[in-house]
């Protein structure tokens, strides 16, 4: 038994097994064996390696995004003229990432709260009948009380128009329409500005500080290149792609619209900022890139009834003890900045990864060639014989059977 014991250790650590292999000299396998492990390589080196970088790990930036818009444009309405600087037309105005430049606006000015005509066409009326106290309508029937859970189900004989207020019950004769308790003088929307008023915005500039930082491979990049001068550039495409002062005009023809046409009614523009490095290369080669994309606002996506962007905003003010505002009915164009970064540097653990699932992928050539060469050509009995080597005894038959040993060639 101890014997036994010790016959086995002594196989384990001083003899080395290794397969038999099997030259066969056959034209037709060779060349399919070749054939494949020839994929297989160029699949590993070509795509794995050296598309894919199979050898390096990747991280993902995180960054921050500043931007500052610079210009002025005058707009003349009614004969007088405005200046709009960028404390007028940039909402939000603290350089966020996501902000809107007003190209177009309805200003009403000097609303106050009280009672006073609708416009024409919201609720037009004969009579005092006509116009139910306490109906607040979004253009068809329904009480102020109702609205919220009622809103979307409400159907509109008058063609959908929201009410600015509630109304009153009376029917002014002057114009016709309801009267509603509201901010008055109710906005008139019904016409917007075209050309839009503030087309100046086209030359308006945006700058844009973006700094970013990979946090595996421990660096910062920032989008203000040395050699640039801030002072100077204006964004190319071509000629300077690394500016980060935009012309707004250019930011929308990159996207793919008419800036006189996004800017009568907004729109939405999206910069991607893309920071794709590679840090098996000196660092300074890692540098943005800026691509324009247009988000919606041409008005032929899934629906007109709601074309552009706009918003409201109101400036309060007492006149007086009166509390009054100044409406805006915004139209604009609404950019969004977007960074996206992913940087690459050679690791030796990715590195051996990709070897082993290579060589690993490899034994698929072995695979398929051994079933052609056992099942599929005619001389496969032939070489099954020669690849495998069968026990002389038969295990499974009686022990009596053993003084006649089954031989390899008692079974053809
Ligand atoms: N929207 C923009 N269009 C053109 N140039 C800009 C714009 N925003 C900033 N700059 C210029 O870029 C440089 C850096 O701007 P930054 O805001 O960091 O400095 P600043 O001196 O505070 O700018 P500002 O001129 O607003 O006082 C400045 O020369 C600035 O004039």
């Amino acid at each position: 038994m101890r014997s036994n014991i010790a016959d086995a250790i002594s196989t384990f650590f001083l003899e080395y097994e290794t397969p038999r292999q099997v030259v066969v000299k056959n034209r037709r396998v060779g060349v399919v064996c070749r054939l494949i492990q020839l994929i297989v390589l160029v699949y590993i080196i070509g795509w794995v390696f050296i598309y894919e970088k199979g050898y390096q790990v990747t991280d993902k930036a995180i960054g921050s995004v500043y931007t500052k818009m610079k210009g002025v444009g005058y707009a003349k309405v009614n004969g007088v003229q405005r200046v709009w600087d960028v404390d007028d037309y940039v909402f939000p105005e603290q350089g966020d990432a996501s902000f809107v430049v007003m190209t177009n606006y309805i200003m009403t000015m000097g609303q106050q709260q009280g009672n006073c005509p609708e416009l024409p066409g919201k609720h037009s009326c004969q009579s005092d009948e006509d116009c139910e106290e306490g109906d607040y309508r979004r253009g068809g029937h329904g009480k102020f009380t109702t609205l919220s859970p009622n809103l979307q189900a409400e159907s509109s004989p008058e063609g959908g128009f929201p009410l600015h207020g509630m109304l009153t019950g009376k029917c002014v004769s002057e114009t016709k329409t309801c009267e509603v308790s509201a901010w008055c003088p109710v906005e008139n929307d019904l016409v917007v500005p075209d050309p839009a008023l503030l087309m100046a915005a086209e030359n308006f500039t945006l700058f844009i500080k973006n700094s970013i930082t990979f946090p595996m491979f421990g660096i910062v990049r920032s989008n203000l290149v040395k050699r640039v001068n801030l002072r100077k550039c204006v964004f190319h495409e071509d000629e300077a792609p690394l500016c980060p002062i935009f012309r707004l005009g250019d930011i929308v023809r990159l996207s793919g619209f008419n800036f006189q046409e996004l800017a009568v009614q907004g729109g939405a523009i999206g910069i991607l900022i893309d920071w794709t490095c590679d840090f098996d290369w000196d660092r300074k080669h890692c540098l943005p890139k800026y691509n324009f994309h247009g988000l919606y606002g041409d008005g032929e996506l899934m629906s007109n009834s709601s074309v552009g962007y706009n918003f409201r905003s109101a400036k309060y003010y007492m006149d007086g003890t009166t509390e009054k505002r100044t409406l805006m009915k915004v139209f604009g164009l609404r950019i969004d900045v977007v960074v996206q970064g992913v940087a690459r540097k050679f690791d030796i653990i990715p590195t051996l990864t990709t070897i082993g699932s290579g060589v690993g992928i490899f034994g698929v050539a072995t695979v398929v060639c051994d079933l052609v060469l056992l099942y599929v050509l005619p001389k496969r009995d032939f070489y099954k014989n020669m690849k495998f080597k069968y026990t002389i005894i038969d295990e499974e038959k009686p022990v009596l059977q053993m003084d006649k040993p089954v031989m390899d060639s008692d079974k053809e």
